[in-house]
């Protein structure tokens, strides 16, 4: 039986802001903006593959807060999950897939031509995204 191969990509939400990252690779997906992460490998959780993708692309040391619900559908045997996550150590440089980031408020976060199969993702994350009450999915303590 072939299993779906789950691909988590990060909502990494600073200051207020989301990054994109605009891929590099391959020809048929580069130029379009994604949610930075890639394939949770056998035997590892979703939110460690998340914490490993970003260190290994992006440089920085992140800590995965929550799942947005929901779940989309990539290339076929692909699906999309994503995890809000917060930036921990490091600023994020366009190490490995990506040719260029950007932070993007609220208003801006479709000024950038994300994929086809990550517009729903991204209006998830939104729908979930209060700035000014810091990154969804945290617990919050009294
Ligand atoms: N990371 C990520 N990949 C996405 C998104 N949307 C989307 O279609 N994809 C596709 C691109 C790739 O075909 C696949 C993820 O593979 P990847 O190349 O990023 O993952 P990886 O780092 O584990 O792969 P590899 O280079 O080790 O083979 O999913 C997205 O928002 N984030």
């Amino acid at each position: 039986m072939t299993q779906t191969i789950v691909v988590v990509g990060g909502a990494l939400l600073d200051r207020g802001r989301l990054l994109a990252a605009r891929r590099s690779a391959p020809p048929e997906l580069a130029g379009r903006w994604e949610l930075p992460g890639g394939k949770v490998e056998p035997g590892e959780s979703p939110e460690h593959a998340l914490a490993r993708e970003l260190r290994e692309e992006l440089g920085v040391t992140v800590e995965p807060v929550g799942r947005v619900p929901g779940e989309w559908p990539l290339k076929p045997g692909y699906v999309l999950r994503v995890w809000t996550a917060r930036l921990l150590a490091g600023v994020p440089e366009p190490l490995e897939d990506h040719d260029e980031l950007r932070w993007l408020t609220p208003e801006e976060i479709w000024d950038v031509d994300w994929l086809d199969q990550d517009v729903a993702a991204v209006e998830a994350v939104l729908a979930e995204w209060r700035p000014t009450e810091g990154v969804p999915g945290r617990a919050c303590s009294s």
